[in-house]
């Protein structure tokens, strides 16, 4: 298990790190435990360089709670530095890097702070973690969306074209449109043109639903501040809770998505909603001194 290794202040020198999955959404995992995380965006950017750093859709800062009620506290950081709430792929990696790392026990739940505030998750066997992701939140304010109103499904303008959304937070914002073949926009132009969509000036995770039935959902995801990537975790349950708020989908939902599948079980309001999923240690590596 990596340790704090003799990094060089203000470099990324001997800088030691694991790299993380869950469905091929990856990530650096640093352990801050003892050492605080100090990092520049700039120096984030180029860990998650696919080609002179590390690589990575996101980095993850593993740190002791800030919050008692908490074991502990996670950082959150996307492939361009960008800071997020909450990474429902990557909390699922941080709970297995704990239990690696003998700091958690398995099928032991434990209070993991982010950005957002605290889920709990519980690594049920070597690879497959559950979580609980706190309830869906449809207010459109949580995402900072600067339209009209309060309804959290809305028909955008985009390249000229209507595109019907819905809007949740997941502790990071999300939006969910169902594709239709037929569609003017291409779901390649769609995602990124929703990330970056003017009524969301902070930017949101873009999710295109290819398909679903009453069980099972097929999503892409553009995500911000680090482009399509292979999964998203929070869009998983971001696209469950639209469709799950609207009456299309069950309580318990499959969403499959390039990288694989995730199982989201939510109840509706007033209930926390449960992602379980599978987290692999890939290598650990220190940075080159
Ligand atoms: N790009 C997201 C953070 C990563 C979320 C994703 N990797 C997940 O598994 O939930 C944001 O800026 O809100």
């Amino acid at each position: 298990m990596n340790r704090a290794s003799s990094m060089r202040a203000g470099t990324l020198q001997g800088l030691a790190f694991s790299k993380m999955q869950g469905i091929g959404n990856d990530f650096v995992v640093l352990d801050c435990r003892q050492s605080p995380f100090r990092l520049s965006r700039e120096q984030i950017r180029k860990l998650a360089d696919r080609h002179f750093g590390v690589g990575c859709d996101q980095l993850l800062s593993i740190e002791p709670p800030r919050d008692p009620g908490c074991d502990f506290y996670y950082g959150i950081w996307n492939a361009d530095g960008s800071p997020s709430g909450q990474c429902g792929n990557g909390v699922r990696c941080v709970a297995a890097w704990l239990v690696r790392a003998g700091a958690l026990a398995l099928n032991t739940p434990a209070r993991i702070e982010s950005p957002s505030g605290p889920v709990v998750v519980r690594v049920l066997a070597a690879g497959r973690v559950a979580v609980e992701m706190g309830e869906p939140d449809f207010n459109p304010a949580a995402l900072a969306y600067a339209g009209p109103g309060s309804d959290p499904d809305v028909v955008l303008t985009v390249e000229g074209a209507p595109v019907a959304i819905g809007m949740v937070s997941m502790g990071n914002p999300h939006v969910v449109a169902v594709t239709r073949r037929s569609a003017p926009l291409t779901p390649e132009l769609l995602g990124p043109a929703l990330t970056g969509h003017a009524l969301f000036p902070s930017q949101v995770n873009a999710g295109l639903v290819e398909a679903f039935s009453p069980t099972r959902i097929r999503l892409r995801v553009h995500e911000r501040g680090s482009g399509w990537t292979l999964a998203c975790g929070t869009g998983a349950c971001a696209a469950m809770a639209v469709l799950r708020r609207r009456g299309l989908v069950e309580d318990s939902v499959q969403v499959e998505l390039p990288g694989g599948v995730l199982q989201i079980d939510w109840a509706g309001p007033g209930h926390a909603l449960w992602m379980t999923g599978p987290a692999e240690h890939v290598f650990s590596g220190v940075w080159a001194s």
